[in-house]
């Protein structure tokens, strides 16, 4: 048996719209009106038939290191990795027909083979010359089949990493800011957890503008003088809730220590083409026709909060409108397409709903061009998205950049030490770009959105 995968599956699907989505609430996006796009209650386990996945996941937390980590507390867990993978391999293809009409369980089923595969792939020690891994049928098949059923990749995504892993610490009462926990980390570590709560406190912050882009639609006309103070009053809440964002993001400098975050955090996230276009890539054992740009792992540009920010704001990702200034020579260079496949990498649902915004018949900038009232507010809230992403590539800068350009050897108690050293040692001789999720050049892709936003501006 062989399942066949998967572009066609998403892209259809897209043409499905908008007359479908017309008139539907948040609700009928699965967008929870206090959550947002994390579930109000997510599914704490699956059915006892799939016990075998669920034991494995909390068995890999002990027993499981990074491949390319060669400290003494990793290499004395190699011999309980090579049973961990090797009972995998071994797995029956289970049949995921007490799955498929519960989209909490589909969501609890791809959550856990997700994190299976990385911690599968990522801790088999790096082979010389690099391979690629087979990624075991008992694992790949049902991702692949509950994936096609979300509609999303079949790969780690943000939505495992912080939505689908962000449990309610009190279960009586939704997840909230300060009512939230994560079930399953890939490194164990605070720096990991501190991400992951970042993320999800951002996008709980962004609930408030799903209100505003709500009302906004739900207005009978854009023209009256009522409808214009109210767009007006909502652009300022827009407005607040970025600044909101951007201190959250801020606030990562004193909770996630830099060298950890990317020596020993962000390797468990790399997808199969995380090295760039030379990746020995992933091969899902029982699938045919998989697309490895689908198989990216999780990026916080897959936040369809900060996707519907940009749709109602119109910032436009792809350099496909004519506004000043003209895009630079490096901003027409960058991965113009990132923004728009990293929507693959989200629910159906939420990418439907993104479509359903991105379909108005009034787009928001239109309105404030004819009116010159909403100038101000509209612009504020432009450069307040357009600050979010000054702090934001000074952070990746910060996290990423200058420490992969890092000369300083790491001390052999670290994880991946050795290894780290040399490839650091490799990519600094070979001048390779800093890659971000999918291996594109991370710089030029952080600065083409932040130049994309401040061309939004209305002059
Ligand atoms: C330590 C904190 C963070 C680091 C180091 C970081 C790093 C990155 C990197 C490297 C990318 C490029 C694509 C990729 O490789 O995934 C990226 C993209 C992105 N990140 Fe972050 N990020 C952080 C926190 C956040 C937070 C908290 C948010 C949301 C509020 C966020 C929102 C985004 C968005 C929307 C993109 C897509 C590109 C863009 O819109 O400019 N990031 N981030």
């Amino acid at each position: 048996m062989t399942l066949s995968y998967f572009t066609r599956t998403v892209s259809n699907y897209s043409r499905r719209l908008p007359e479908a989505a017309c008139g539907k609430s948040q609700e009928a996006f699965d967008v929870n009106s206090i959550t947002g796009f994390l579930p109000a209650q997510p599914l704490r386990r699956l059915p006892k038939e799939y016990d075998i996945w669920e034991t494995a996941l909390v068995e890999a937390q002990t027993v499981l290191s990074l491949g390319t980590d060669s400290s003494n507390v990793a290499l004395a867990k190699r011999q309980d990795g090579l049973h961990w993978r090797g009972a995998i391999r071994e797995w029956p293809v289970l049949s995921i027909d007490n799955l498929r009409d519960d989209v909490r369980r589909l969501q609890r089923a791809h959550y856990v083979l997700a994190f299976l595969v990385h911690w599968f792939v990522h801790s088999i020690p790096p082979t010389e010359p690099p391979s690629p891994v087979q990624v075991p049928r008992g694992l790949a098949m049902p991702l692949v089949a509950v994936s096609h059923l979300l509609r999303m990749a079949p790969v780690l995504t943000f939505a495992d990493t912080v939505m689908w892993n962000a449990q309610p610490e009190n279960p009586d009462h939704p997840v909230s800011v300060d009512n939230l926990r994560f079930e399953h980390l890939l490194s164990g570590t605070e720096d990991e957890y501190n991400f992951y709560l970042m993320s999800a406190r951002a996008e709980l912050q962004a609930v408030e503008a799903l209100h505003v882009i709500k009302s906004y639609h739900d207005l009978p006309n854009t023209t009256d003088l009522a409808s214009v103070t109210k767009i007006g009053r909502d652009l300022a809440r827009v407005t607040a809730v970025i600044q909101d964002i951007t201190a959250t993001l801020e606030s990562s400098r004193g909770m996630i220590d830099p060298h950890s975050f990317y020596f020993n955090v962000r390797p468990w996230w790399k997808g199969s083409d995380g090295d760039g276009p030379d990746s020995p890539g992933w091969i899902y054992e029982g699938v045919t026709g998989m697309d490895q740009k689908y198989l990216s792992g999780p990026s916080a540009g897959q936040s369809a909060a900060m996707h519907a920010l940009d749709i109602f704001l119109d910032i436009d990702h792809k350099l496909a409108k004519r506004r000043s200034p003209a895009p630079s020579k490096e901003n027409k260079k960058a991965d113009l397409g990132f923004m728009e496949r990293m929507r693959q990498y989200m629910l159906g649902q939420h990418r439907e709903y993104l479509e359903y915004l991105a379909s108005t018949p009034r787009p928001l900038r239109e309105v404030v061009r004819q009116n010159p009232a909403l100038r101000e507010p509209y612009n504020t809230a432009v450069r307040t998205l357009k600050k979010f992403r000054d702090v934001h590539i000074r952070i990746a800068c910060l996290y990423i950049v200058s420490m992969s350009k890092s000369q300083t050897q790491i001390p052999s108690q670290c994880p991946a030490s050795a290894m780290l050293n040399k490839a650091m040692n490799e990519a600094n001789e070979n001048r390779e770009p800093v890659r971000g999720t999918g291996g594109t050049a991370l710089v030029p892709l952080l600065k083409a959105g932040r130049d994309a936003t401040a061309r939004t501006v209305l002059q």
